[in-house]
């Protein structure tokens, strides 16, 4: 059994569990009564018009206690801290793993950061069912991630209207040329490159450069994991990246504020700016 289907099995298991205790016309009631969704494409500089871009690399700034690869990360002791220095430091939107098991996160992670900061928040999880998706909005989220590996054409579809019935965007992740050509035909707005395999957890950070390239010109495009420091930004900047999502090297550094602001600057000075 591959590690993403693993970890989805256990995903299942724990979504019965809150299901049983909060049903599916509650937490629909749940999420039409919650604060409109922010607009997290326009935040992360996307444009229907690709001249209207912005020339910013934009960081998504991830609250990441562990990993099935890594392991134990940080103590992050109040994770709301750690949003707050994101957001100081220049973050576009806050990335809050829910996912309990695997990555030690919560939605009670995710509720003490939305209660601290404005900028869009992505509630980064396994989507396997609609109901997540609704509970992800009655939390207040503006982003959902939908993992196309982890999804059938129906599912990935269906999954992605619902976000947007619901005023949300979708960070579709895909890790192939073929998984890219079905985000788009779906309508994806916002592409994540996960350069570490689900499946095998390597990361291959010389794939972003191959697959972003592939990518239509009003989708934002995010280059998602293994950024160690300013090179690995910069060569994902240079490569067509308009954003950056980064866990690891955020959550183990002593001044988070600091390293995204100086990943957002490094970003942008390398990203290749349109003529005129
Ligand atoms: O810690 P890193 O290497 O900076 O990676 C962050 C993020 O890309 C990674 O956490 C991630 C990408 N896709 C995911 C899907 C589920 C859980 C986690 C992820």
């Amino acid at each position: 059994m591959s590690v993403l289907t693993e970890i989805i099995a256990g995903v299942r298991i724990d979504l019965d569990a809150r299901r049983s205790i909060l049903g599916q016309a509650e937490i629909e009631a749940a999420a039409a009564a919650a604060v409109p969704a922010l607009d997290a494409y326009a935040a992360l500089g996307g444009h229907t018009d690709p001249a209207q871009r912005d020339h910013t690399l934009h960081v998504i700034s991830e609250v990441k206690r562990k990993s099935p690869s890594k392991g134990a990360l940080a103590e992050i002791g109040r994770p709301e801290d750690l949003a707050v220095a994101y957001e100081a430091g220049g973050a576009s939107v806050i990335s809050v793993l829910t996912e309990e098991r695997r990555f030690g996160g919560s939605l009670a992670d995710f509720d003490a950061v939305r209660a601290a900061v404005k900028i869009p928040l992505l509630r980064k999880d396994f989507t396997v069912e609609e109901y997540q998706i609704y509970e992800a909005r009655a939390h207040g989220a503006d982003l959902v991630l939908l993992i196309v590996a982890a999804l059938d054409d129906a599912q990935l579809r269906g999954f992605l209207d619902l976000t947007h019935a619901l005023g949300m965007n979708a960070l579709v992740e895909t890790h192939t040329a073929e998984e890219i050509a079905r985000a788009v035909a779906v309508g994806a707005k916002i592409i994540g490159v996960n350069v570490r395999n689900l499946k095998t957890l390597d990361v291959d950070r010389g794939n972003f450069a191959r697959l972003a390239s592939g990518i239509p010109s009003d989708v934002v495009i995010i280059a998602e994991s293994g950024v160690r420091g300013v090179a690995d930004v910069e060569h994902y900047a240079q490569h067509g990246a308009d954003a950056i999502l980064v866990g690891e090297a955020l959550v183990k550094d002593n001044d988070p504020r600091t390293a995204v602001k100086n990943f957002g600057a490094a970003g942008t000075a390398a990203k290749p700016q349109r003529a005129g």
